[in-house]
């Protein structure tokens, strides 16, 4: 492994849980030291009033939203800690509850300086087992920091019945059937299944267990799998902030044109076996594709930067491991909206099948299309 500071994302609506876990992260027994930065949407320094722990310093970003100002003010906060390295191990940068992950999680990938020096480790998102399904029906960026997530808290379980948990899960794997997920009272999880998860990590970047990918609910009531589906809609960024004109996303292409559009999921429930729900979600989905063998790498890579620069603002992540013909070594891939990352990586091991396999999380994919697309890549 590289010894790139590994950067944890904290996302999660407005009181999801955030600080309550970040207290947890800063006071527990781990023998690891923490810088924290954390973004503050207008109030100055009630979050860093709330955060305990004496190790540990604080960084905050006052310049309003995360996704206008935060690019500069979070590249220039981490330069100047990855100079002091030594007095920390890793870095949280808990996010406003109104942000949008991608700006975030795309500094790591475009900054050459940052990304020379950290990794993204997970984005972790917070979720409120009480609130967030009516969020998820008028607050856009719950969804995308649903979307986002590597690891989900789901918290506050205390204050929902078990069956209202189930059907919150179902709903959250509807949106992202990838993340691991965890539930929890007032934010109580193992700090190992929260930090350093190597989620991000582009040799283990398909963190799927490979029975989600199969239309099987037998295994694990968590791993509801989310049904494709797509729907004529506008792109939507999902930030669900107003932004002025003068403000620039150089590659992030976040359309707040008129296609700008809150995305209301209209969630079909399909009663399966055993009372499990599982929700459709006519916005978000995920769409997953496998070739059992080779793509041809001049097929394959113009095809993904193409599609990833014209469809970017709908697709949220993707994520890849690729088989090039008389290649040993994998070709991984990963990408927030049109910032696309990608290499060759480790040798495929001799009992491992080679594959090519493509997971797109987003909205209003066409999914008919990409699988076309993908498909005509094999060798
Ligand atoms: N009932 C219950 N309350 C909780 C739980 N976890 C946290 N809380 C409470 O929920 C409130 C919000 O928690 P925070 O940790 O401040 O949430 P946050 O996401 O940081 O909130 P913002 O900074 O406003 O976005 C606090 O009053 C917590 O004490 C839980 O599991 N159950």
């Amino acid at each position: 492994m590289s010894d790139k500071i590994p950067v944890t994302v904290l996302t999660g609506y407005l009181g999801a849980g955030k600080t309550t876990l970040l207290n947890r992260i800063l006071s527990e027994e781990h023998g690891r030291r923490y810088a924290v930065i954390v973004n503050e949407f207008g109030e100055i320094g009630i979050d860093n009033d709330l955060i305990v722990g004496a190790d540990e310093e604080v960084f905050e970003m006052n310049n309003g939203c995360v996704c206008c100002t935060v690019r500069g003010d979070l590249i220039r906060i981490i330069e100047g800690l990855v100079k002091r390295r030594g007095r920390f191990d890793a870095i949280i940068v808990e996010t406003t509850g109104l942000a949008d992950p991608a700006p975030v999680a795309q500094t790591f990938f475009v900054d050459k300086d940052v990304s020379d020096r950290t990794r993204l480790d997970a984005v972790v998102t917070v979720a409120d087992a009480r609130w967030l399904s009516d969020r998820l029906k008028d607050a856009p960026e719950a969804k995308n920091q649903i979307a986002f997530a590597d690891v989900i808290v789901l918290n506050k379980t205390d204050l929902v019945t078990a069956g209202e948990l189930a059907e919150v899960v179902g709903r959250i794997r509807a949106i992202n059937p990838y993340a691991k997920l965890h539930k929890t009272q007032r934010a109580a999880v193992p700090l190992s299944d929260v930090l350093e998860q190597n989620a991000f990590d582009l040799d283990r970047i398909l963190t799927l267990e490979p029975a989600l990918l199969e239309e099987d609910d037998a295994h694990d009531h968590d791993h509801h799998h989310g049904h494709d589906h797509h729907h004529e809609h506008g792109p939507d960024c999902g930030c669900g902030h107003h932004h002025g004109d003068d403000h620039h996303h150089e590659h992030a292409n976040h359309d707040h044109g008129p296609g700008h559009s809150h995305a209301h999921s209209h969630a079909h429930t399909h009663a399966h076996g055993g009372g499990l729900k599982h929700y459709h979600d006519e916005h978000m989905q995920s769409v997953s594709i496998a070739i059992p063998g080779d793509v041809i790498p001049e097929k394959f890579l113009p095809w993904i930067n193409d599609l990833v620069q014209r469809e970017g603002p709908s697709i949220l992540r993707s994520k890849g491991i690729l088989s090039f013909p008389a290649e040993p070594r994998r070709f991984v891939f990963q990408g927030v909206h049109m910032i696309m990352e990608g290499d060759l990586q480790r040798d495929w091991k001799p009992d491992e099948k080679r594959e090519s396999r493509i997971v797109f999380i987003g909205r209003d994919l066409d999914e008919a299309a990409i699988r076309e697309g993908f498909l005509a890549c094999a060798a």
